[in-house]
């Protein structure tokens, strides 16, 4: 039975690469308004899991619903288009052009603005405005003009959260977000992922090794461990419970040592 208030539904999803099983009946419901971090240690089959959600990957087994709606056998654009929003997807586009440019066109597609459209002064002053304003919110508005191939992995990264957001998604999936950015970076995104989780029609998915990160921004923890889902739930339980502490607190203890 599908949960009468679930935006985003998995259903016994399941893939095997060869014998290997990365994502084993996992079923998991996503109400609107809450932030579910997805942990477990490495090779778990986190990102295979969202990789199974957002399309890059076809299941082997079971389902994915949106708003209740069977999405299994659709690609990527077409569940990015009916609000399933994964950052990476977004990038290496068009990496000769300006960080605006590329904000304007992710504004311009969400809007379904044509070439006709394009032309107009008002149009484009409109486009420019809301893409700048997607810049401004992660940071980046003094590299607007920067052309993508120019800018640190931190930068690129900040711009896929720019480009997600221009596209104005229900879901938002954050794949350790943080990664790879510096000290100063970290807050601007998680500010931004705190501000969207405050809007209660979106769902926000983090996929997050950090302990702290988990802790400061989950309302809901998941953990997956090889492939099956062994624990869900409020965050201060999910921690506290014994197959957490044997199966994934000693990895995360490694990892938060190590970041
Ligand atoms: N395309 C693929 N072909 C074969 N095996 C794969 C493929 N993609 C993932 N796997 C395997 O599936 C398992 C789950 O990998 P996945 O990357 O989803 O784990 P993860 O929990 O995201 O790990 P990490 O925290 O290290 O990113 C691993 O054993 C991985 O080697």
């Amino acid at each position: 039975m599908a949960s009468p208030t679930a935006v985003l539904e998995t259903r016994d999803l399941t893939i095997q690469f060869g014998g290997h099983v990365a994502v084993n009946r996992v079923s998991c419901a996503f109400q609107a308004g809450t932030l579910t971090a997805i942990v477990g240690p490495n090779g778990a089959g986190k990102t295979t899991w969202f990789n199974l959600i957002s399309g890059q990957l076809r299941a082997s087994a079971g389902s994915v619903h949106l708003f209740g709606e069977d999405i299994t056998d659709l690609g990527v654009a077409a569940r990015a288009d009916k609000g399933l929003g994964r950052a990476f997807q977004l990038t290496n586009l068009f990496p000769d052009l300006s960080a605006l440019e590329n904000v304007r066109l992710a504004v311009a597609s969400r809007h379904r603005i044509g070439h006709v459209f394009w032309q107009m002064a008002s149009k484009r002053r409109d486009i420019s405005d809301r893409a700048a304003e997607y810049l401004r919110q992660v940071n980046m508005l003094h590299r607007a003009d920067d052309a993508v191939a120019n800018l640190s992995h931190g930068d690129q990264r900040k711009l896929e959260v720019a480009l997600m957001l221009a596209l104005e998604p229900t879901v938002f999936m954050f794949d350790e977000p943080t990664a790879g950015m510096s000290v100063d970076e970290v807050p601007v995104i998680l500010d931004l992922i705190a501000q969207i989780k405050q809007r209660e029609d979106k769902v926000v998915l983090l996929v997050e090794h950090k302990m702290d990160v988990v802790r400061s921004l989950a309302d809901r923890i998941v953990v997956l461990h090889n492939g099956e889902l062994v624990a869900d739930g409020e965050p201060t339980e999910v921690i506290a419970s014994p197959i957490v502490q044997e199966a994934y607190l000693g990895v995360a203890a490694e990892a938060e040592e190590s970041a």
